[in-house]
């Protein structure tokens, strides 16, 4: 039976890690070299459509910028989902997930599904973060993870069907199962990686 989610997700991370991009080349399928900061935090709506389930995401895009930092809080509060970004180009932005993921774990608890994003893997001589560093992290934490590129278009629509995968099995386990569902779930799309996404193709 199809039905209709809505689900808050808020885009957390240092700046110019990319996050405005990821969100851009999902909804619109391109990307801007060019560096426009986000100031505040910005809106987007995107109604997806995942195995029998129609989503609503309402995203929040904030800034990296640490003058921002305190309009924050308020939007992890209100979201069920938190989108981490660091670039694999970039130790600094990677080390300070941790503290990222730890504000969202204090405030929300289980209560909130996580993504560990590790974007510009096309940056491939300039790399920094191994896989295995984001992987050990997100299962140290209990997050989801995947690397992406924005700039190629690379595993962007996979990052959004796993985060529609565990908010499925929301619906239908407690929150304390939460974790072991998502690894069930989630097993056939980490092999995602192997080829090259094409902006709108959906491989779940
Ligand atoms: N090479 C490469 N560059 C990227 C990628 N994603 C984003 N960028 C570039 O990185 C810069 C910052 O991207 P944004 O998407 O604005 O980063 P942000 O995290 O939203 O930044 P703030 O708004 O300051 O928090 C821009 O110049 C983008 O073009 C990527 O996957 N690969």
């Amino acid at each position: 039976m199809t039905h209709l989610g809505n689900y808050k997700l808020v885009f957390l991370g240092d700046q110019a890690v990319g996050k405005t991009s990821i969100i851009t080349c999902f909804m619109y399928g391109n990307f801007d070299t060019n560096y426009q900061a986000t100031i505040g935090i910005d809106f987007l709506s995107k109604t997806m459509r995942h195995e029998d389930t129609t989503f609503r995401l309402q995203m929040w895009d904030t800034a990296g910028q640490e003058r921002f930092k305190s309009l924050i809080p308020s939007y992890i509060r209100d979201s069920s989902v938190a989108v981490i970004v660091y670039d694999v180009a970039n130790k600094q932005s990677f080390i300070n997930t941790s503290k990222w993921i730890e504000d969202v774990r204090a405030e929300r608890g289980n209560h909130v599904i996580i993504a560990l994003v590790g974007n510009k893997t096309d940056l491939v001589h300039r790399r920094q973060v191994s896989i295995e560093e984001g992987d050990n992290k997100a299962r140290e934490f209990g997050a989801l993870f995947i690397e992406t590129s924005a700039k190629a278009g690379f595993n962007i629509k996979p990052l959004f069907c796993k985060i529609a995968s565990a908010l499925q099995g929301t619906e239908t386990v407690t929150w304390t199962r939460q974790e072991d569902l998502v690894d069930v779930n989630l097993r056939p799309l980490t092999n995602s990686s192997h080829s090259e996404q094409q902006q709108g193709n959906c491989s779940c």
